[in-house]
């Protein structure tokens, strides 16, 4: 369990980085990162995606709440992207709380 393999996070971070300089005719990544609300249009689907997940928890359906929290987080690594944040500044700031 602790040594799950999460490349997928770092693959996934980088596509949608590259979609930044890189865009993509039909691109959802694309339509967020463009959005004419800007960041705001993002903040709103991790807010979403946040509620959502909450719900899942709350009915207990394990496969709705993977499902869910697979939305939030690929929604947060878009606004990771947005913002220049790297998965890196992440981990580093992990590594500190580290007990
Ligand atoms: N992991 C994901 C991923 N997870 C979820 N989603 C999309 O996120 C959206 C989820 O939002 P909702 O459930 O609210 O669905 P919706 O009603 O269509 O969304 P809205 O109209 O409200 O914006 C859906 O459109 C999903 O397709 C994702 N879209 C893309 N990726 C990854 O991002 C990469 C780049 O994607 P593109 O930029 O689209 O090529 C892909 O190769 C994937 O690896």
């Amino acid at each position: 369990m602790s040594n799950t393999d999460l490349s997928i996070l770092n693959e996934v971070y980088d596509i949608i980085y590259d979609r930044k300089s890189n865009p993509i005719e039909g691109s959802y990544v694309c339509s967020l990162l463009n959005h004419r609300k800007g960041i705001n249009k993002i903040l709103e689907k991790v807010g979403e995606e946040a509620i959502e997940t909450i719900l899942a928890v709350k009915e207990k359906e394990k496969d709705q709440i993977v499902c869910e929290s697979s939305d939030l987080i690929f929604h947060m690594l878009v606004m990771f992207a947005a913002l220049d944040i790297s998965l890196e500044d992440i981990a580093q700031e992990m590594r500190k709380r580290r007990k």
